[in-house]
């Protein structure tokens, strides 16, 4: 099938989350674990193809390497519109990769002017002349200024994108997008005149996110979060470009056991965490204890656990912990220390037979992901807006995965997602 749309997500928890906005329409969607090594088989259904990079917290050098071959391939399959998608809370690096990715993706497509647009309303994501509201929290009074890696301590969009580009950062607010279509077009135009490239746009509903794609739909490059390019679908089947399958894709049914593991310190994760461990048989990871001892300890507990018991293993921390781990092993070591333990340990569920597995966390996701060797994932049900299972051939084996975004996910996730698996 001709590709309509070839996007680039920043980590694989938003690559999930985008892959199940865009399948809401029902158009078939593939969402492929780095850049895949083959090009794309003719005969695939898919009209939207997803590439989850790991690049969120990469040096800018690396992380627009890996984006200028996701986007390679994906020219390579025929896609000649794009979207870049990063996380609903702007989370990046002093120095990037946001704007760093954009104006590379834009130089090699040759797009005078993109818009950034992280507005998720379902989840809480607002932007408001050009600030960005986590609920009724400005972004830098939310919990996300204590995450673990990307820290968010500003909540103009305008002053965190502009020292990540080279060219001039803009703004459309929420009076020109309240004005409709043509008027945004209009807007975006004028500032395309004055040499703005980099356009935030504000979108408080959902109201608003189908104006800016609508005003939008023929860009070469739109950027934002999974809210915005979920309604690309509907205006790309207005143009009559595409049309659902006729019969939908049957889902396999994963039975063996269950495992929940999780590396995210986000406030709604430790909400989540604190519930399940409730109901289930649970082991706490500490990131001092596994920089001297790696996680032999906590696979030989694994190994000791009933088969069809409910688990959890969680690195998950309150801010102050965080901090002392951090303090102690630097912040990146941190982090990558409770990756590598977490990754080891759904080796050794899966050695064990576990076959349903959710993760929290999306850096968290990411390193499980490419431990467990899975390149290609096909989109379940939503467990909770922007979380869909997710199913996958490890080894021969069909696992289900559901990689869950720090904040997303209501206080019950962990346990809804394995009702809904079997009510799938
Ligand atoms: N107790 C802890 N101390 C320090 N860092 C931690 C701890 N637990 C987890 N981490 C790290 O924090 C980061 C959380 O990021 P991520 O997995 O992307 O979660 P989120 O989706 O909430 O952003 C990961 O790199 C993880 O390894
Ligand atoms: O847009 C979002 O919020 C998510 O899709 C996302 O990217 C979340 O990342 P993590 O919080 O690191 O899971």
């Amino acid at each position: 099938m001709a590709l309509l749309l070839g996007c680039i997500a920043d980590d694989f928890t938003g690559a999930t989350d985008l892959a199940a906005l865009l399948s809401r329409s029902g158009l078939p969607v593939s969402l492929r674990i780095g850049v895949p090594q083959r090009k794309r088989d003719d005969t695939d259904a898919a009209v939207i193809e997803v590439i989850a990079l790991k690049c969120r917290t990469a040096p800018v050098q690396t992380a627009v390497e890996q984006a200028r071959q996701a986007l390679e391939w994906l020219k390579d399959a025929g896609a000649t519109r794009f979207f870049w998608k990063y996380c609903s809370t702007f989370d990046s690096t002093p120095e990037g990769n946001i704007g760093s990715i954009a104006e590379m993706l834009m130089a090699e497509i040759g797009a005078r002017q993109t818009i950034y647009c992280p507005a998720f309303p379902e989840n809480g994501r607002n932007i408001f002349m050009g600030h960005l509201f986590v609920g009724e929290q400005l972004l830098s009074e939310s919990s996300m200024k204590d995450h673990p890696l990307t820290p968010m301590r500003d909540s103009s969009l305008v002053r965190l994108l502009a020292p990540q580009v080279r060219g001039t950062v803009g703004l459309a607010n929420r009076i020109a997008v309240s004005e409709g279509p043509a008027a945004l077009k209009a807007r975006l135009q004028k500032l395309t005149e004055d040499g703005v490239q980099h356009v935030i746009v504000d979108a408080v509903c959902d109201d608003d996110l189908r104006t800016i794609a609508t005003a939008t739909v023929d860009f070469l490059l739109l950027t934002g979060g999974s809210a915005i390019a979920g309604q690309l679908p509907r205006l790309y089947m207005e143009q009559g470009l595409a049309a659902p399958p006729k019969v939908r894709q049957t889902l396999p049914n994963v039975a063996g056991s269950q495992i929940v593991l999780s590396g995210s310190c986000s406030a709604m994760t430790r909400k989540q965490v604190a519930d399940y461990a409730g109901r289930s048989i649970s082991l706490r990871l500490d990131p001092l204890a596994l920089a001297e001892q790696g996680a032999a300890a906590a696979c030989r507990w694994l190994q000791k656990q009933p088969a069809d018991a409910a688990k959890i293993i969680y690195a998950t921390a309150e801010p102050d912990d965080v901090r002392r781990a951090q303090e102690r092993l630097r912040r990146d070591k941190a982090g990558q220390v409770v990756e590598q333990a977490l990754s080891e340990l759904a080796q050794e569920a899966f050695r064990l037979g576990t076959r349903r597995f959710v993760v929290a966390g999306g850096e968290t996701s990411g390193a499980i992901t490419q431990a467990l060797g899975v390149t290609h994932l096909t989109i379940g049900p939503e467990i909770a807006p922007g979380v869909p299972w997710t199913f996958a051939e490890v080894k021969g084996e069909t696992i289900a995965l559901a990689l869950k975004s720090g904040n997303f996910g209501g206080e019950t996730f962990f346990a809804d997602a394995f009702t809904r698996l079997e009510t799938a």
